[in-house]
């Protein structure tokens, strides 16, 4: 029969648990499924790549480079950290020696300022962030990982979920699970469909939840040498003229150098003015603080995460929040929806709302809670 898309193909085994979403929360929480015995999980994401927010790009010899998340704090994160060991990965701190540039006004030269002390100490992790996640997805062995599988609905019922998903081909499949681990943003997990509604208290909390770093842009600059440390400089930067509002040395242990920026433009000038436009500005904006050196990076990268419809809604681009939003409920408390449905997206971390650390948080929590639940 062939299927349409009103009427979507049915996929007649029921899984225990349905990911939806493999970024850090969603690989970690099959990871942990299968440690304890579950198979048989499904793990949809929407994308083509894993790893969601997290994203590092390789430059030739000089390693890679993070347009995601770039940093952690083993001290107050040690879940993170066990983790990161735990899987075979190597950490270095953040390079922070030197002074600090300063770019108060248009057409005056940059200040130089001591750095302030890095407290705690940020760590990095070598060859780039990507590293945890395909760490954590090479560990799996029996969870059903489908790339570019959007999840569009999701249906309760009496033996459990039933979420109609879109396919590489275009079409709408319906899957069944006893049990949706949400791992993306509330925001986005608020835009699924659901039959029945979610408690309408909920469903509020979720799309009021802004996604950390979803309205942001980060550019990346990769040169021979870090030829700033020379000069006395830590490579660090702020600066109220931009684009770039912060900037920071982003090399890698050896060799390269590597300077990165967060954009201080608000998404909607961003998208507006593209890409290339950017770009320029920003390197010349490099070259304007670090000298002629910066002029010419042998590689240079730019994300804007404002344009990505798999972590940004229209609502993120209004305005970026200073602060971690504090975590909304993670589940209904009852109704049709209660014992169905997590949410283990980073944003619903209660100690690390938005942070990778908040992603292990999560994700441990919700799978600790499922199986606690869970019938013999
Ligand atoms: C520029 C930037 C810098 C950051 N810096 C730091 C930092 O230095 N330190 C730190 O701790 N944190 C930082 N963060 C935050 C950190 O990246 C996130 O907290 C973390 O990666 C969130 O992981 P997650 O798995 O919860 O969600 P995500 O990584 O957002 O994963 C969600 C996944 O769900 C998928 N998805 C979405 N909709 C669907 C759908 N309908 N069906 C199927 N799949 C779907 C997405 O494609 C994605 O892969 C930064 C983030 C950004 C963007």
């Amino acid at each position: 029969m062939t299927a349409t898309p009103d009427e979507p193909r049915v996929k007649p085994a029921v899984a225990p648990v349905a990911i939806v979403g493999a970024g850090l929360a969603g690989l970690l929480a099959a990871r942990l499924l299968e440690a304890a015995g579950v198979r048989g999980a499904l793990l949809f994401e929407a994308e083509s790549t894993l790893g969601g927010r997290i994203l590092s790009e390789p430059a030739g010899v000089a390693g890679r480079f993070d347009l995601g998340p770039t940093w952690f704090w083993p001290e107050h994160q040690p879940d993170l950290s066990r983790l990161i060991d735990e899987l075979g990965l190597s950490r270095f701190a953040q390079f922070d020696i030197g002074d600090l540039l300063l770019e108060r006004h248009p057409g005056a030269p940059p200040e130089r300022v001591r750095s302030p002390w890095e407290t705690p100490v940020s760590m990095r992790l070598q060859g780039g962030m990507a590293g945890l996640t395909e760490a954590l997805h090479a560990s799996l062995r029996h969870t059903r990982v489908l790339g570019r599988h959007r999840v569009l609905h999701l249906a309760v019922h009496d033996a459990g979920v039933a979420l109609t998903v879109q396919g590489p081909a275009g079409e709408p499949v319906r899957w069944q699970a006893g049990h949706v681990l949400l791992a993306l943003p509330p925001r986005l997990a608020a835009g699924l469909g659901c039959t029945p509604p979610l408690p309408p208290a909920l469903q509020r909390a979720w799309s009021s939840t802004p996604t950390w770093m979803a309205p942001h842009a980060k550019y990346v600059a990769v040169y021979d040498t870090p030829f700033w440390r020379a000069q006395g400089l830590s490579g660090q930067a702020r600066s109220a003229v931009g684009p770039l509002g912060e900037i920071h040395d982003a090399s890698p242990p050896q060799g390269s150098g590597a300077l990165f920026g967060f954009f201080g433009v608000p998404a909607a000038v961003r998208l507006r003015l593209g890409e290339g436009a950017m770009r320029d500005l920003a390197r010349a904006q490099l070259q304007r603080l670090f000298g002629q050196a910066a002029a010419a990076p042998q590689a240079e990268f730019f994300k804007d995460w404002a344009a990505s419809p798999h972590t940004a809604t229209p609502a993120d681009l209004q305005a970026a929040p200073a602060h971690h939003a504090p975590a909304p409920e993670a589940a209904a408390a009852s109704g049709p929806w209660a014992g169905r449905l997590t949410g283990i997206g980073s944003e619903w971390s209660p100690q690390h709302p938005g942070y990778l650390a908040g992603a292990v948080e999560t994700a441990q929590d919700g799978v600790a809670a499922w199986l606690a639940r869970r019938q013999p």
